[in-house]
């Protein structure tokens, strides 16, 4: 199935029978990637006295699991301003539309004085093509296969400098992939300079006005190295959890 799109006067065609899956399959085995200094998540099925929620055990017609998982900490989620501020949004509201034209870049953390692996402004601005794209998708080397299973407490894992989520925010980036735990620093104390950055917040407490509530951040994505960079047309799938947090799925669609 084929269709073509007309974006900002130009016309590009994508074909729907050959989505790009960016996502992270969740699973309760070691094979989950884990953040955050959690367990592994759980998925279960539901016991009632001598009942189980499983066709394989005889007592039940259907499977019926109950699943115990953390958006931010067990795989890919997109996630609203709503993580970092006193007062409750919800990304199932910040999200209401799911297209979008995005660029798709790849780049080396560099190495910092103090150790720290970065994605710095110079990097981002290196790969920058202005092309009224919406969203950009960060892949960072090394590209691993394992960065699907990665276990990340406590390893300081690469993140994205304020000033590289400030320049995205002003070319006019409302929704920000990573295939990392963070654009912020695993420690930090609290800062979370990037993800302040890209969503204009200033005030944490009092939500200032200006602060962007329809921006995205998704984090923990898989990008393929197969996938070469590029423009493509993005499709992020959201479950609606009326929470800052959801697990999610984008889905990426080549043009053809
Ligand atoms: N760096 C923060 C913690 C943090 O960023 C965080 C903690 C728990 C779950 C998610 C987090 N950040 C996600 O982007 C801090 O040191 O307070």
């Amino acid at each position: 199935m084929k269709a073509t799109i007309t974006y900002s006067d130009t016309d590009y065609q994508i074909d729907f029978s050959k989505p790009i899956d960016i996502s992270i399959p969740l699973i309760n085995t070691d094979d989950n990637p884990i953040a955050w200094y959690l367990d592994k998540p759980e998925i279960s099925p539901v016991v009632v006295e001598d009942w189980i929620g499983k066709v394989s055990e005889g007592k039940s017609s259907t499977n019926f699991n109950n699943i115990a998982f953390n958006p931010h900490g067990h795989g890919t989620h997109t996630e609203c301003l709503g993580h970092i501020t006193h007062d409750f949004y919800n990304v199932n509201e910040s999200l209401r539309e799911y297209f979008f034209f995005a660029q798709l870049v790849t780049i080396s953390p560099e190495v910092q004085q103090d150790g720290d692996c970065v994605i710095t402004l110079a990097q981002v601005k290196k790969v920058w093509t202005a092309n009224h794209q919406k969203a950009i998708i960060i892949r960072t080397t090394p590209n691993e296969l394992n960065k699907k299973h990665r276990k990340y407490s406590h390893t300081n894992p690469p993140y994205l400098c304020a000033e590289a989520a400030t320049f995205l925010r002003e070319q006019g980036i409302d929704h920000l992939l990573i295939d990392l735990p963070s654009v912020d620093r695993e420690e930090d104390g609290g800062q979370l300079l990037a993800h302040k950055a890209f969503w204009k917040v200033t005030d944490t407490r009092h939500l200032n006005d200006d602060a962007r509530l329809e921006a995205t951040i998704t984090e923990m994505i898989y990008v393929d190295d197969e996938v070469k960079d590029g423009f493509y047309f993005l499709n992020i799938q959201l479950a609606s959890f009326v929470n800052d947090a959801s697990p999610s799925k984008p889905v990426l669609y080549k043009i053809i």
